[in-house]
């Protein structure tokens, strides 16, 4: 048995708003330490990545989507200095990566990884923004649940043993778009693309609306990085830890636990395993 402690961090501050349902994810996933952490007291200094493997990136309205969803996060990541060090925020998270640690960003903190360029990473390019998340083809805010498929050739670490996973999604601006068809080959032959949005009787990807609830180039709904260790993606697998998240949990007979928690245990026992 693995003594590997693994220690989590949740980002929070400027408009994340689901923190306390992503901790509670990651804690029931197995972590042995959740610290739910303003961004503030990073830049302050008062707290490092070093003392974590694993970064998660929540949902919410960064800086109230200024500019474009996770748009004004991004620069701060990017170009705010650390108190009292020469480095930015963003040189702190790649060392993070050099280190081995795992990040999850989900919706919001999906933007914030396409936005600064951490993903899609492709063959270690982490500062190039390449893809982006844009207003829903419906031009609304959507909020309701989706089916989506896992593709079993992704490295992804954190989808490992998930064929198809149902999640709600909850966004104004989810529809993945790329730079130019070349980026969006690339993503799909080296196996970035972790989820799409599918039409559940089909069981095979979807653009219908609203199956597919933001009209993605391939109706993608999460990508990775080339490790599988950078995970990003717009539906939300820390809503549903219970079955009483699911909508039909009263006419449908399932398991205690959510679907969605597979994702955080994932991460945990990658963890613990290296
Ligand atoms: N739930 C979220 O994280 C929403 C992200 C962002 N504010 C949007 O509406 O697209």
């Amino acid at each position: 048995m693995s003594t590997v402690k693994v220690r989590a961090i949740v980002t929070t501050g400027y408009g994340t708003n689901c923190e306390r349902e992503m901790a509670h994810a990651v804690k029931i996933g197995g972590a042995d330490r959740v610290d739910i952490v303003h961004l503030s007291d990073i830049l302050d200094g008062s707290i490092s990545l070093k003392d974590y493997q694993f970064l998660n990136l929540p949902g919410g309205f960064l800086d109230g989507d200024n500019l474009g969803a996770a748009q004004a996060g991004a620069h701060r990541l990017k170009y705010a200095k650390i108190k009292g060090k020469e480095k930015r925020l963003i040189d702190e998270i790649l060392e993070f990566i050099e280190r081995g640690g795992l990040i999850l960003g989900i919706c919001n903190g999906f933007q914030l990884l396409v936005k600064t360029g951490l993903l899609p990473g492709i063959n270690g390019d982490y500062t190039t923004r390449l893809v982006s998340l844009t207003y829903n083809d419906s031009g609304r805010f959507e909020d309701r649940w989706v089916t989506l498929k896992a593709n079993p050739n992704s490295p992804c670490v954190f989808t490992r043993g998930i064929e198809y996973l149902e999640v709600p999604v909850r966004h104004g601006e989810g529809k993945f778009v790329t730079l130019n068809q070349d980026v969006l080959k690339t993503l799909e032959s080296q196996n970035h693309i972790v989820f799409q949005y599918v039409d559940p009787k089909l069981g095979e990807p979807t653009q219908e609306y609203p199956l597919n609830p933001n009209g993605s180039e391939l109706a993608i709904a999460g990508i990775t990085d080339s490790t599988g260790r950078i995970f990003g993606l717009m539906p939300h697998p820390e809503a549903f830890t219970h079955r009483t998240n699911h909508p039909r949990w009263t006419r449908m007979d399932l398991p205690e636990e959510g679907a969605g928690v597979q994702i955080f245990r994932n991460a945990v026992s990658y963890l613990r395993q290296s």
